[in-house]
């Protein structure tokens, strides 16, 4: 490998040996090595001294939680939690997610996440939302992410009656944002109004990517596990519980059809009291899907809807975005795909501060008493390997510009 290509590796966000990962290495080698019963022996007790107080020196320069001054939690999820932050250095507020390691460790669930941050670091597109920076810290993971003061549309459908017009507005945004998660090869599998963030303007962007995966060069995914919220699942996923299933982007555009039905419903469509009931009202969609007399719901709603939540093979999207955006629901007389980010959105979020959190619901604090649950562990684990890599940071880091000879 020529001298200026190990170069070009060394500050590539995408390479596996760029500066950030390299220093992820050291770090994570000295904190699973750190352990008493380990630096009894000598190669171990020889390592940790030469590299331990670099690496805290490392940790001193490189970005951390104190960075950030906790204002709010905002949001949480199984493996933690999402805080409103202001970077001090800069006084800009950040949407901050905090994974547990403990926890991805002891469910073995510790691989999820890299689609997450993949997409929020390359995606580069108005309709997701950004990763500003990532890095970590042997507790956590951390994701600092582009505040969306809006609130969720879970949020907004709770606060406002939404209309047919409205509802023509965010399908349409949605429909833009799977088109380009799409376009990038990702599959969301979780699409829900929880997902669907409301930025400072009023438009719409995608958020939580944990469930994305990548497909295959056929377009298809083969995962069993089937993950998603009960209510947005699409059959398919559901009827290859287990066995080793093959499904391609239409699973998503089935949730868009779910989606569509609550807005002007108020309730999704196969809602039963129990779990089991709802799976079996999806699996006998063709039959279970009702529409009421009350509120009324134009003909051209209702078709959109039956072509979402209809079998795979036939359903609206599954061969082009083009056969949605042609769809004659999403005619009006305000705005076009093409010039639908200029449009005017329904709701303006009216803010009084740029850490204003009332189109957040409030979340109790959960009191884990942290210091009991985090045990060391006995012997070399290698617990913090699965994190190298993790960290990232999408402005020039000082490092890079040095290995880049632009000097600091
Ligand atoms: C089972 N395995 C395989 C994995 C399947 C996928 C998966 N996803 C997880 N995800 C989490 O553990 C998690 C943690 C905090 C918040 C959130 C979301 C859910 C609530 C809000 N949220 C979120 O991401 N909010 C967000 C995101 C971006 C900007 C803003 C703002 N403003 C807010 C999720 S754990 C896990 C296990």
């Amino acid at each position: 490998m020529e001298q200026d290509e190990l170069r070009d590796q060394l500050v590539d966000p995408k390479s596996p040996i760029n500066i950030e990962s390299l220093l992820d290495t050291i770090t994570a080698l000295v904190n699973d090595c750190k352990i008493p019963v380990l630096m009894r022996m000598k190669s171990v007790d020889n390592f940790i001294s030469r590299y331990e107080r670099v690496v805290e020196s490392l940790a001193a320069l490189r970005m951390k939680a104190a960075d950030f001054r906790q204002l709010k939690v905002i949001g949480r999820g199984a493996f933690g939690e999402v805080h409103l932050v202001r970077h001090t250095r800069t006084n800009t507020v950040y949407a901050m997610k905090m994974l547990n390691k403990d926890d991805m460790i002891k469910r073995a669930d510790s691989a999820f996440f890299w689609e997450e941050r993949d997409i929020m670091a390359h995606a580069n597109s108005e309709w997701i939302v950004r990763l500003q920076y990532a890095f970590q810290d042997p507790r956590h993971l951390y994701m600092v992410m582009e505040y969306m003061p809006g609130g969720d549309l879970v949020n907004l459908m709770t606060s406002y009656e939404v209309s047919e017009k409205w509802t023509r507005f965010y399908t349409a945004e949605i429909v833009e944002a799977l088109a380009a998660l799409h376009s990038m090869g990702y599959i969301h599998r979780d699409v829900k109004p929880d997902n669907m963030l409301i930025s400072i303007s009023g438009h719409i962007k995608l958020a939580d990517f944990g469930t994305c995966v990548k497909m295959n060069a056929n377009g298809v995914v083969r995962c069993s596990t089937a993950v998603g919220t009960p209510d947005y699942i699409s059959p398919e996923v559901l009827r290859n519980q287990g066995q080793d299933a093959e499904f391609g982007k239409e699973v998503d555009w089935w949730s868009v059809g779910v989606f569509i039905y609550e807005m002007l419903v108020g309730e999704t469509p196969f809602y039963a009291e129990a779990l089991v009931s709802t799976y079996t009202n999806i699996m006998n969609h063709k039959t279970s899907l009702k529409f009421p007399d009350e509120p009324l719901i134009s003909t051209q709603a209702k078709d959109i809807i039956k072509k979402f939540l209809s079998a795979a093979p036939d359903r609206l999207g599954r061969n082009s975005v083009d056969d949605i955006r042609n769809h004659k629901f999403f005619v009006n007389d305000e705005w076009t795909f093409a010039t639908l980010r200029e449009a005017s959105p329904p709701v303006i979020p009216s803010l009084k501060s740029d850490d204003d959190t009332t189109h957040f619901e409030e979340i109790e604090t959960r009191d884990r008493d942290n210091a009991g649950d985090f045990q060391l562990p006995k012997t070399f684990n290698g617990n913090q390997l699965p994190f190298i890599g993790f960290t990232y940071s999408n402005e020039y880091s000082p490092v890079k510009n040095l290995l880049k000879g632009h000097g600091a």
